[in-house]
């Protein structure tokens, strides 16, 4: 049977004299939107970096979450400057879709995000909110089975996080996937989230591990932070 949870252990890193992870372990639930809050500065960056390769654990003996189809929402834009907003989707998608449907794929995935109109501008035309909804629509249409995102929802206004959260609730639903999800905004964690992964630091430690069920209050969460 295959296990309930992506188990991720020896988690170390030292940036000079400061220990920012000392023999660290984490079991994230497969299939579940696993969301993580914790202090500025604290280490969710360099979690979701080490866990998915981007930088080096200090110790050799360590499996990354690559093994696994990852895509990533990062905090700044890493999209191409001199291709078009359906141009950077589809370079993703092309990987995956044959060329007879990548256009009504890309179109699909424009729409999640209620972006289709912008899909001929090129990035720098676009404001850091629209880019960003470029990015969750690119890390989307990779069928991934993990998908890690660090602040996916920074510079979107409320109204259309709202109506993308909502969205991609949908898609969690109907898709197996595994989201490792870093949010400073609780009010995302409680709207998107499964399981609630609450951190401490130095060295970073789980305070708490919460199932986000309707009992859950938003200021019990800001007392456990
Ligand atoms: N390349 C680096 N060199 C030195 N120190 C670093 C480096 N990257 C991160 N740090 C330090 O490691 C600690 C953890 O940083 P990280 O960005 O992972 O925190 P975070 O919890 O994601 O913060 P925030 O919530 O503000 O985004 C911080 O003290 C940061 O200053």
């Amino acid at each position: 049977m295959e296990e309930m949870t992506f188990n991720i252990k020896n988690i170390n890193k030292t940036y000079g004299n400061k220990v920012i992870f000392r023999d660290f372990e984490i079991d994230f639930y497969r299939d579940k939107v696993n969301c993580i809050i914790g202090k500025s500065g604290c280490g969710k960056t360099t979690l979701l970096n080490i866990i998915s390769g981007v930088i080096k654990s200090d110790i050799e003996d360590f499996e990354t979450l690559e093994r696994f189809k990852l895509s990533y929402i990062f905090q700044e834009d890493r999209l191409i400057q001199w291709l078009t907003v359906e141009e950077n989707i589809k370079l993703i998608g092309k990987k995956y879709y044959d060329e007879s449907v990548i256009d009504s794929v890309c179109d699909k995935y424009l729409e999640l995000v209620g972006i289709g109109e912008y899909k001929k501008y090129y990035p720098q035309m676009l404001s850091g909110g629209i880019r960003q909804r470029v990015n969750i629509a690119r890390a989307f249409i990779c069928p991934s089975k993990v998908i890690i995102m660090d602040e996916p929802f920074k510079s979107i206004d409320a109204k259309n996080k709202k109506m993308i959260i909502e969205r991609l609730k949908e898609i969690f639903k109907k898709e197996k996937r595994t989201a490792i999800f870093v949010t400073h905004d609780i009010e995302e964690a409680l709207l998107l989230a499964d399981k609630i992964f609450i951190l401490g630091d130095s060295p970073v430690n789980i305070k708490d591990i919460l199932d986000n069920n309707k009992n859950l209050e938003k200021n019990s969460l800001y007392s456990l932070i």
